[in-house]
């Protein structure tokens, strides 16, 4: 390292060397057309390379020669380049020590901000959660099992038989030979088939342990209430859901399987070892024991490691992928190289820990080298006088030194997997924190299901804030009735809290203080799922679903719904018209990004009126629609109310005042609180916000 940092510094200044050359040369400017003649004169001073150098401003032949001053400057440069190699030699030595074995370059806390980790697994802790998730199947791990110790002690029999036989032979004992090459064969049938079925079998069980996990979190994600996803990223879960649960798919089929075979093999070579000749085997235990402490410092530094890696990963997916949902607004802006250096960020700090990955891999590497050859040279100097001693004979030492290597090699692999497993154990931390989140009370609690929904909504002295932002209040103390079948219209500068009371009617959030009723009863007690199964919703920004135009209709209706309805529906948005001149018609897929904002909000409208809702609720579903649709989607709300057979109680949040007129009664509302209640006609004459608002939207139009 040392080495290269000089280097480096050399190939500067030799750089920076022929730079000024460059200039110097480059210094030199024809003034007028005449040819370049140079007296020496004009060169003074002798020594080195400032004889290159000129000295005086002067001009020679009409070229103009900067000389005095490029010379201070270039005794400038110098100094500054000697004062960088110093600083970088200064640098490179203060740095040394903090690279060496416990030095503070190894400690990742630098690059964790504490909110980022979970709570440390413990390896059994998190073993133990894995074999809930195959225990339905363990059959599968049996079978592994059964087909790994075979297979292992196969394996590790075989050096036996093998040296056996070249000393029978060598001893011309032929009856034995032949003995030992037939178990030697049929060693090796059965090492090969075993091997063979282990693998399977611990890759069906790395299958069954991913898919279930996966299906944990998933479901356990899904569950959570929406106050959770305001404070978790979408590329963060997608990242718990695929790389974190990736990495974890390997401690069965992978970590485990290679720990424990080479676990057995390695025991088994002990033993032999030590029978052979024990004072040899002692040696190789204490070179292994070594070994042992060395892969678990590696194996602990790994887990670490891998902990950062997946969080770095998950926030690198982040910027991923909300730069590609934001793909449009980045390229208008031109802020692909902004984009491409906050990746970098993340990308960089990965880096940094692989490096720091690799330095301690090629640590481990020199430790295990060291001790491995340490083992063979122990072995022939202590057995090579062992045998001239004439206390164990060639044979016994070539089996020695074989299961010696095999022993040394076997806590090589333990060591190299159980560092990989340490690694899917920090892999699993999130994915299991996240696993045990409870899901919402609203999926646990049962609640009560009306013979019908009427549609009668009061809100109690309603207060509320954020969860992620409990300082500041959104709603205070806001009451109001709405009676079956009325329309009652939610209107207000932006900021002011209508959306959030729809949030809180559609129980997506839990009102701080206050409480809503629902034809009379608390919405808590009633069953959520019910409710919400008859009410209809348009939001500010519908979103498809990549599916069909049909299918997105059909989305969460739970009625028998025939394609006759799903056109009905249509109709009623005033959607069926696109519809039908889309390539396909109905079955045109779609997703977010290939219809117009009007067109969805159509098929959002259409969505909801399937549903036939006892309550609709629209949250400015007509803010992306032309003239013409709005003035339609008018006439259907009107229809919908004056539905005989259904009534409807409909609450419209509108920033387009024309749509909402007819209302039976209009809420104005402003800073959370209700300021203004009553027709559109009341509430001019009261020359409040909302007739001021009128006046400033009739001024815009004209
Ligand atoms: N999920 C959320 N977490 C934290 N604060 C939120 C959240 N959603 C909205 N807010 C805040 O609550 C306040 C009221 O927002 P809300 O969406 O209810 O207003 P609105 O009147 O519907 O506005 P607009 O007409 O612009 O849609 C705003 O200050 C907003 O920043």
């Amino acid at each position: 390292m040392a080495l290269l940092l000089c280097n480096a510094v050399a190939q500067r200044h030799f750089l920076s060397s022929l730079h000024c050359k460059n200039r110097r040369s480059l210094s030199i400017r024809p003034a007028a057309n005449t040819k370049l003649r140079f007296s020496t004169s004009d060169f003074s001073r002798s020594s080195g390379l400032r004889r290159l150098c000129p000295l005086k401003s002067s001009s020679i032949n009409g070229f103009s020669i900067a000389n005095n001053g490029h010379v201070e400057q270039f005794e400038g440069e110098q100094r500054e380049e000697n004062f960088e190699l110093h600083e970088r030699l200064r640098k490179f030595f203060e740095f040394l020590p903090s690279i060496l074995p416990g030095g503070n370059w190894w400690s990742f806390s630098e690059d964790v901000e504490v909110k980022y980790l979970a709570k440390p697994v413990t390896l059994w802790r998190a073993l133990g959660r894995m074999w809930q998730l195959v225990a339905r199947d363990r059959w599968v791990i049996f079978a592994a099992f059964s087909a790994l110790m075979v297979a292992a002690v196969s394996e590790i029999s075989i050096p036996h038989f093998l040296t056996a036989s070249i000393f029978s032979a060598q001893n011309t004992q032929i009856a034995v030979f032949h003995r030992n090459v037939r178990l030697l064969v049929l060693l090796c049938v059965i090492a090969g088939i075993c091997s063979g079925l282990r693998g399977c079998f611990f890759g069906i069980a790395n299958m069954i342990l991913v898919k279930r996990m996966r299906e944990a979190l998933y479901s356990a994600l899904l569950l959570q209430d929406i106050s959770f996803f305001d404070n978790e990223t979408v590329g963060d879960l997608t990242s718990r859901l695929g790389s974190d649960c990736q990495q974890v798919s390997r401690v069965i089929g992978n970590d485990l399987n290679l720990i424990l075979r080479n676990a057995v093999q390695g025991s088994g070579a002990l033993i032999y070892l030590l029978i052979l000749s024990w004072p040899l085997g002692l040696c190789t235990l204490i070179i292994c024991s070594t070994l042992a402490a060395v892969m678990l410092i590696y194996g602990m530094y790994q887990k670490k490691a891998a902990k950062l890696t997946q969080e770095f990963t998950a926030s690198a997916n982040q910027v991923a992928q909300e730069t590609f949902s934001l793909m449009r607004t980045v390229r208008i802006y031109g802020t692909e190289t902004l984009e491409l250096e906050r990746y970098n960020l993340w990308l960089e700090k990965l880096a940094s820990i692989s490096l720091r990955q690799s330095a301690a891999y090629g640590f481990w590497n020199l430790s295990f080298n060291t001790l491995y050859h340490s083992t063979q040279v122990i072995a022939v100097l202590v057995g090579g006088t062992f045998i001239l001693g004439g206390h164990i004979t060639a044979e016994k030492l070539t089996k020695f030194i074989l299961y010696s290597e095999w022993l040394i090699y076997s806590t090589w692999w333990v060591g190299d997997n159980l560092s990989s497993l340490m690694q899917s154990i920090g892999a699993s931390e999130k994915v299991f924190q996240l696993m045990d989140l409870l899901p919402s009370d609203q999926f646990t609690s049962k609640g009560l299901k009306l013979q019908r929904l009427v549609g009668q909504i009061e809100f109690v002295n309603i207060s509320f804030y954020y969860p992620s932002r409990a300082a500041i209040p959104v709603l205070q103390h806001v009451n109001l009735s709405v009676h079956p079948g009325q329309m009652v219209a939610i209107v207000g500068l932006s900021g002011s809290g209508k959306s959030t009371l729809v949030n809180l009617l559609l129980r997506l959030y839990e009102p701080t203080n206050g409480q809503i009723l629902i034809d009379g009863f608390p919405l808590r007690e009633l069953d959520i799922k019910w409710l919400r199964e008859r009410i209809g919703y348009v939001g500010q920004e519908p979103k498809l679903f990549r599916m069909d135009i049909s299918s997105n209709i059909r989305y969460g209706c739970t009625r028998d719904i025939s394609q006759k309805d799903v056109e009905w529906a249509a109709k009623q948005a005033y959607a069926h018209d696109f519809i039908t001149n889309l390539p396909n018609g109905y079955e045109t897929l779609v997703d977010d990004d290939l219809l117009s904002g009007g067109q969805k909000q159509r098929i959002a409208i259409a969505r909801a009126i399937l549903r036939d809702p006892a309550i609709l609720i629209l949250d400015e579903a007509t803010s992306a629609l032309d003239a013409e649709s709005e003035h339609n989607i008018k006439g259907v709300l009107h229809a919908i109310r004056s539905d005989l057979t259904t009534k409807r109680t409909v609450i419209v949040i509108a920033h387009r005042l024309s749509t909402i007129q007819a209302a039976d009664r209009i809420v104005v509302m402003n800073g959370g609180q209700i300021i203004e209640m009553g027709s559109h006609s009341e509430l001019l004459h009261h020359d409040g916000l909302y007739a001021r608002l009128t006046r400033r939207q009739a001024d815009a139009v004209a």
